[in-house]
């Protein structure tokens, strides 16, 4: 891996792995809510949660789904890598003072079309809280000029 570059198409093999874990406050899901305009009150309003089957407010689904972007976009593969789809289920919720351990693991390479698929799993403890499936465009080594590793991001298809 170079210093401002994260891994290359041929750097990437199946079964490689990285997670992000963040304890997810109540101060992010008011931002979340701010940044994204979605003010469902099953996050923000106490007195409206307490009456839905989960008791209490609960986080955003893109806001765990967002910690998977953080492990592509700075870890596997990491910086320069371009998301081109992700497939989510929500299969538990997530609590204020819940630690969500995002994990990325690499399920096939495909080194000719720099293509990538992943297996993206969010985990509370032992409990998966969402899963999916994501493809990257990944840069090839091979098509970078001499000494302009850190500047490209994917080099023109
Ligand atoms: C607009 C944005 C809003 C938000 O962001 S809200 C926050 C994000 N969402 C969540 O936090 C929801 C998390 N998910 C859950 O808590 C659970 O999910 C539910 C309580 C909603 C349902 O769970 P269960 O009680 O197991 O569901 P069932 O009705 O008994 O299951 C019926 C069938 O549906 C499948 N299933 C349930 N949830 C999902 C899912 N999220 N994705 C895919 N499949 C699901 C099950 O497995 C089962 O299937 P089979 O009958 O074949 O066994």
């Amino acid at each position: 891996m170079q210093e401002l570059h994260g891994y290359y198409i041929e750097d990437l093999e199946p079964g490689m792995s990285a997670i992000y874990a963040k304890t997810v406050t109540e101060a992010d899901i008011v931002m979340f809510a701010g940044l994204s305009g979605d003010t469902n009150p099953v996050h923000l309003n106490q007195t409206f949660a307490e009456g839905t089957m989960f008791k209490e407010r609960i986080a955003h689904g893109m806001l765990s789904a967002s910690f998977i972007s953080t492990v592509l976009g700075t870890r596997l593969p990491g910086p320069g890598c371009i998301y081109l789809s992700q497939t989510l289920n929500f299969k538990a919720p997530v609590r204020i003072g819940d630690t969500v351990v995002a994990r990325v693991t690499v399920r096939e390479v495909n080194r000719e079309k720099k293509r990538l698929v992943v297996d993206t799993v969010c985990t509370v403890g032992d409990t998966q809280v969402l899963d999916g499936e994501a493809k990257l465009m990944v840069a090839s080594r091979a098509k970078l000029a001499p000494g302009n590793e850190t500047a490209a991001v994917v080099a023109a298809e």
